[in-house]
């Protein structure tokens, strides 16, 4: 399997006194893993998914993509870097309340230079089809149940086809049910190619990724199948 993402010695403190959140994480990413990190509340499982989806900087260590070190790129860099390579999915959706479904989805295709405006439509709609709701895609948002809102964004964390999903209790605003559909249809779109990252407190939702990452007082406490 390829290396899609190494942290090397990564550490992160919010502030210079305090004791330091993540501690010297030494971390690969190969392609087309499902991962679950686990860890008790205020363990560094949320910071480490940020600094893994380039949404936060580590204070010390080198991050490598496909082995390259873009450590030292700057925020604006790293933003362009992460909306190519990088979906993220959120426990309360993050949907845009004022847009239409399907231009929620179109959203990342504006910030990514490989993709033509004149294909916006046509992938956007792939991508709500891909989750099963292209029919609701002139709606808005507060008009969709919980699971449908999930599935949206799955759809819009997916339309750039990105090498790396990062999940961030994706299932913790949803019922068990509906939960367990949401992760089905995550895993199934997974299983064409994504690698999936899940930060997430529930068992059930741990159990559909093949390896699981438990982190405890910012460190590494398990890594393994
Ligand atoms: N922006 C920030 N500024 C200061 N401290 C922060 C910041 N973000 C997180 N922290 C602190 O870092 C620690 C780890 O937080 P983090 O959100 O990564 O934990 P978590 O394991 O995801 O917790 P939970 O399961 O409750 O979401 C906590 O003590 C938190 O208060």
């Amino acid at each position: 399997m390829e290396q899609l993402i190494t942290l090397e010695q990564v550490s992160k403190s919010f502030s210079a006194n305090a004791k330091p959140v993540l501690e010297d994480i030494d971390l690969t990413i190969n392609d087309g893993e499902s991962i679950a990190i686990l860890g008790p509340s205020g363990s560094g499982k949320s910071t480490l998914l940020s600094i893994i989806g380039l949404l936060d900087e580590p204070t010390a260590g080198d991050y490598l993509l496909r082995s390259e070190n873009i450590t030292a790129l700057t925020r604006k860099q790293k933003s362009l870097v992460r909306n190519a390579h990088i979906g993220w999915i959120f426990q309360n959706f993050n949907l845009i309340a004022s847009m239409t479904v399907l231009e929620n989805v179109v959203q990342p295709m504006r910030f990514n230079k490989a993709i033509k405006s004149s294909e916006y439509i046509d992938r956007a709609k792939e991508a709500l089809n891909d989750v099963g709701l292209l029919d609701k895609h002139a709606t808005t948002p507060d008009k969709l149940s919980g699971g449908q809102q999930q599935r949206v964004a799955i759809a819009r964390a997916l339309v750039n086809k990105p090498a790396l999903i990062l999940a961030d209790e994706p299932t913790g605003n949803l019922d068990q049910a509906t939960g367990d559909e949401v992760m089905a249809l995550l895993q199934a779109l997974c299983d064409k190619g994504s690698t999936l990252i899940v930060v997430t407190h529930d068992e059930s939702v741990a159990q559909r990724c093949k390896r699981r990452i438990r982190i405890l007082d910012g460190r590494i406490d398990y890594d393994g199948k």
